[in-house]
């Protein structure tokens, strides 16, 4: 299996058409966030997810936790999946399910340490759609959740993926010179990235590209990169 290509801090329908043209899956619209640099606001985000074709899907990633807060922002920007960055304070996944039937839910998980495999586990058992594997740190003083260009333990990502029988995004440093690396070790469902496909913060469409010929050269299959299909 081909993994799927999520380009997330796409900041303008400008990027978002790049990102489709070029093959994405899912596009990555970062809503408030306490630290990092894709930030955009509420209003361009409703105005990206118009554009956005049936088939691609439109992830609004949100810091909230209040499953109040994450309802709000949803039916304000119509977008067709929730990224939750952080963990849900109030509320839990299925009050998210029951209030937004149709809507996708994404529950990040950083990878700090071994802990991580607990915590994807336990967002599977609670309700996620999907987990996404980045590489912040949610215990810093100031929060960071995402956009670090920074990698993870992908011995660790392995385990989590192996545990689980929902799909695995993988996020975190990736780039066109470990995409390969990625993916043998980790056999994710989807990639997500930022910074490596910019250049002076902008979506390159060349790098882009690049990543993408990448994606399509792996001829390998990884097995049991979607659950166990018995
Ligand atoms: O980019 C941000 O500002 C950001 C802040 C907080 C949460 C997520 C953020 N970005 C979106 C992502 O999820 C990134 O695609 C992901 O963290 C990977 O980023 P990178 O390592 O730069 O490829």
């Amino acid at each position: 299996m081909i993994p799927r290509v999520k380009i997330c801090c796409i900041s303008s329908v400008r990027e978002a058409r790049i990102a489709i043209a070029a093959g994405a899956s899912a596009l990555g619209l970062v809503s408030a966030m306490p630290s990092g640099p894709g930030v955009i606001d509420e209003a361009t985000i409703a105005e990206i997810a118009t554009i956005v074709p049936p088939g691609v899907a439109s992830f609004l990633l949100t810091s909230a936790t209040d499953v109040d807060a994450i309802i709000a922002q949803q039916q304000r920007t119509q977008v067709n999946t929730l990224q939750l960055c952080d963990r849900l304070e109030r509320g839990t996944l299925s009050d998210l399910r029951s209030a937004l039937p149709g809507i996708a839910l994404v529950q990040v998980v950083h990878v700090v340490g071994d802990e991580a495999i607990v915590e994807a586990r336990e967002a599977e058992q609670a309700g996620a759609h999907a987990i996404l594997l980045d590489s912040g740190d949610p215990r810093l003083p100031v929060k960071q959740l995402g956009g670090t260009s920074r990698r993870h333990d992908w011995r660790i990502s392995r385990k989590i993926r192996e545990s689980l029988q929902i799909p695995l995004f993988l996020a975190g440093g990736l780039r066109p010179e470990n995409l390969r690396d990625a993916v043998e070790t980790v056999g994710p469902f989807g990639l997500d990235l930022c910074t490596g496909v910019r250049t002076d913060g902008l979506l390159d469409a060349e790098k882009l590209q690049q990543f993408m010929l990448t994606i399509r050269g792996l001829a390998t299959s990884f097995p049991g990169t979607y659950g166990n299909p018995s």
